[in-house]
């Protein structure tokens, strides 16, 4: 990552500009808010309406930075949109998200699912040479989570 520091000793801050670029993508899917150790009863109780099976469209933006090569582009976006498409969204579009080995012990929540998807996608990234800054994942127009890279 490129990064130009500013030192402002009078505010005492030192502010970090930083260059990122982001792609957006969307998925249909269906899940249930569900806890595998818990009574039928338990589940309807902690969840109410969302742990009956529905579907959304998810909306998933993907935030890198890195430097910005002689081709001026930190990463092509064609090649961002393969990399999250092959290990991702192939998996995740018309799929029912419980059935998913990474949430057999977890419930399919928007947290839940932002954590995986930044974890997978940081490693892949990182073989590219390019920094996974946000996951941001939308499971309805109204309600979303976000996963940032600490820094
Ligand atoms: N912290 C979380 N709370 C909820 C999650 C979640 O992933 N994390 N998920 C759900 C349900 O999956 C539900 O489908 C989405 O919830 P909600 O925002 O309540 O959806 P609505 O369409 O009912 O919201 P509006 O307020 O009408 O826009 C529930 N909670
Ligand atoms: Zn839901």
């Amino acid at each position: 990552m490129e990064a130009r520091l500013i030192n402002s000793p009078s505010l005492n801050i030192k502010k970090v500009d930083m260059l990122t670029i982001t792609k957006e993508f969307l998925f249909d899917a269906a899940h249930k808010l569900w806890r595998s150790e818990l009574s039928d009863d338990e589940n309807h109780a902690l969840y109410g309406k969302c742990s009956r099976f529905h579907g959304h469209t998810y909306r998933l933006r993907i935030t890198v930075s890195g430097t910005v090569g002689p081709d001026g582009m930190i990463i092509n976006f064609e090649k961002l949109k393969k990399l999250v498409t092959d290990s991702i969204i192939e998996r995740y579009d018309h799929a029912y998200l419980n059935e998913l080995e990474e949430y057999q012990d977890l419930p399919v929540t928007a947290e839940n699912m932002v954590q995986y998807i930044f974890n997978v996608l940081a490693s892949i990234l990182y073989e590219e040479k390019v920094a996974l800054e946000s996951v941001v994942l939308y499971e309805t127009p109204t309600s979303w989570a976000t996963m940032t890279r600490d820094s």
